[in-house]
């Protein structure tokens, strides 16, 4: 009396897919597993108690109907048959209460274990380095999360419960007719192996559909999700590809169809034969016991009980013959979870790492270089269904950057794309670790290696503009608050005044409240950046990074942010990367990049009269273009 329906159980298995028994799982693995359990003990020990009488059940009922028979009805003790009539009731309700009691233990385990399973997962990739996300497919991630958290929930729930249940129920049913009659058991064992045949057969058949099936289904969803997103959908009106995107969707599409009608056929035959081997084994013992019964070996009461004891034991025993896949499935599962929680963060804290003092606003650069981590080091193969992991080493893409920013000073990085301006600022707050040297941030009186000290204290003292200056689907109130939670709204009106942005926010038709859309796309790229400074100047960190803060922006829009930049930078000591050199003017120190190497290091004026990369590229930006258009355009090189 299992709590799921066996054709229904019997065609999860049978999808499940059968190389996963090929798979090898450690002792570890295992023991892992067990440590999941273990917190769920309690509850697992009721529940596979419920699952045992349930399972011990299932003859009662036959057994009573052979009693009410031979002693009840042949003997016409009416008073018997009325009492073996409410003894089945009664095991019917038991059953029942059972049923409810052992279904509502197995969801708690199994809430109970993805809950905890989710949530360590979360946390865990959470605090994965950044390298580890630039590798990393979002949807495998995701997939990661959900699916197979699930899988490896199914092994504590309809697995277990399953396994122990068909276990009791053929014992306890083959006792049972052995008991009643040793004969009639043998031949219809004999019909067993056909039924392990046919379920074998289907098992293959199917699991290699259902696989392709996913995979194409895989497929479609991924086309989908490329495509129907804000960037997707415009590159496709852009490039005028409706046709050829058509026909590849339904290239792929009909694929799933084909599939799904050769796994419905599949299905359906051994749906027929799930029906017909109960029927002939039925017709074995009605044959074979008829004929006892009448020479008197067998009364017509045992012959019932075996009759119906028969269709218990088919189901069970189909069961137990997938149970290897089953477990294997489940555990498997298990080990996908565990190979997400095993790979170990690059960026680590030290277990003696001091808390950095709020006000240290010292920055120094120490003979810094730096080297893209590999993929293989930062990620995992399955979770890049795009990009092999390569073996070789990315060249160094930082070499000897020393420089200091003193407290309250402006330190700006210019030069050429790909320069490594960028990679330069991710160092300060430990996006990636320095290859070799040290970057140290502190005050006056100390200054710590960014190793040394506590991820969240690092990061409380850092705030960053980003480039796309990314926005949370959520109001303008909660993005901003995620700087600082206890913000209130007079706090929130402050900074927006400050970043050159109230008055905007202020004639949004729900102000404070207006939902800023996925990944920010209803506000342009100025506002954005100045709603991205009002968010720092909220957290208020004393060391401030911003990336191309000015770049793509109008004049006009220039003017608002460059306006909120300096009161964002004041007193603050600041890492601003600019394209446009009249930005950065009056910065206490320029670094010239090239190559990921300080090429030039002065002031404005310092370096324009020292002649070179610097004073080059300022002729470039500002040299007219025609005279009598004024001032050339920022270079794009820039
Ligand atoms: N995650 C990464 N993995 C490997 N290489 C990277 C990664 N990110 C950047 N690079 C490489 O490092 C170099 C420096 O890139 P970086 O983004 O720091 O340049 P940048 O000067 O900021 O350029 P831009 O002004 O265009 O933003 C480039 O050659 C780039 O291809």
């Amino acid at each position: 009396m299992s709590t799921m329906h066996p054709m229904g159980a019997a065609m999860r298995s049978l999808r499940t897919d059968r190389s996963v028994v090929d798979q090898k799982l450690t002792r570890r693995t295992m023991r892992r597993v067990f440590g999941f359990a273990r917190p769920h003990s309690r509850l697992l020990t009721a529940f596979i108690g419920f699952v045992v009488v349930d399972a011990a059940l299932v003859v009662v009922n036959p057994l009573l109907v052979k009693a009410l028979l031979d002693d009840g009805i042949r003997k016409g003790d009416g008073g018997l048959v009325t009492l073996l009539a409410f003894g089945m009731v009664g095991v019917s309700l038991l059953d029942a209460a059972l049923g409810v009691g052992s279904g509502y233990l197995s969801s708690r385990i199994g809430e109970n274990l993805i809950f905890d399973l989710r949530t360590k997962v979360f946390g865990h990739v959470q605090r994965m380095s950044l390298a580890f996300f630039t590798r990393t497919q979002t949807g495998a991630l995701v997939s990661r999360l959900n699916n197979d958290v699930i899988g490896a929930q199914r092994a504590f729930t309809s697995t277990l419960s399953s396994t122990v249940s068909n276990t009791i129920s053929v014992v306890v049913v083959g006792v049972a007719m052995v008991v009643l009659s040793w004969q009639i058991t043998l031949a219809c064992l004999a019909l067993f192996p056909l039924l392990l045949l046919a379920s074998r057969w289907v098992g293959g058949q199917i699991s290699g559909l259902t696989r392709a099936q996913m995979n194409g289904n895989a497929d479609l969803g991924n086309m989908m999700t490329e495509r129907f997103n804000v960037g997707g959908a415009l590159l496709l009106k852009l490039f005028g590809r409706r046709d050829d995107e058509d026909a590849r969707y339904a290239d792929k599409a009909g694929v799933v169809r084909d599939l799904g009608v050769r796994i419905a056929l599949v299905t359906r035959i051994f749906a027929a034969t799930m029906m017909l081997i109960p029927a002939l084994a039925t017709a074995l013992v009605w044959g074979i016991g008829g004929h006892l019964v009448i020479s008197s070996t067998l009364t017509i009461g045992t012959l019932t009980a075996l009759a119906t004891l028969l269709l218990r034991l088919l189901g069970p025993l189909q069961g137990l013959s997938n149970v290897r896949v089953d477990v294997m499935t489940a555990l498997v599962s298990f080990d996908r979870v565990f190979e997400v929680l095993d790979l170990p963060s690059t960026i680590q804290e030290r277990p003696d790492a001091v808390a950095l003092d709020p006000h240290s606003a010292r920055l120094e650069f120490d003979h810094v270089a730096f080297t893209y981590p590999r993929a293989e080091d930062v990620s995992l193969a399955s979770l890049e269904t795009v990009a092999r992991l390569e073996s070789r080493d990315h060249g160094e893409v930082l070499h000897d950057i020393s420089f200091v920013a003193e407290p309250g000073q402006m330190v700006a990085l210019v030069g050429p794309s790909g320069a490594g301006k960028t990679t330069i600022t991710h160092l300060v707050a430990r996006l990636y670790d320095a290859t070799s040297g040290t970057v140290r941030v502190g005050d006056d009186a100390q200054l710590w290696d960014v190793r040394d000290v506590t991820l969240q204290s690092l990061e409380d003292a850092v705030g960053y503009v980003t480039q796309d200056a990314h926005m949370f689907h959520d109001t303008i109130r909660e993005n901003l608050r995620y700087a600082r939670p206890e913000a209130s709204d007079e706090d929130i009106w402050a900074a927006l005044e400050s970043a050159q942005i109230a008055a905007l926010v202020h004639g949004m038709p729900d102000g404070l409240d207006t939902v800023v859309g996925d990944r920010g796309y209803r506000l342009s790229g100025g506002e954005r950046q100045r709603l991205a400074i009002a968010r720092l100047l909220l957290k208020a960190p004393r060391i401030v990074v911003l990336d191309e803060a000015t770049a793509h922006l109008d004049s006009e829009s220039e003017y608002a942010v460059q306006r909120a930049l300096d009161t964002a930078l004041e007193g603050r000591t600041s890492l601003v990367i600019a394209h446009r050199l009249s930005t950065v003017r009056n910065a206490d120190q320029i670094l010239v990049v090239e190559d990921g190497r300080i090429v030039q290091r002065g002031t404005h004026e310092q370096l324009l009269a020292e002649g070179g990369t610097y004073a080059d590229l300022y002729a470039t930006q500002f040299k007219p273009v025609h005279a009598d258009t004024g001032p050339g355009p920022a270079l794009e090189a820039l």
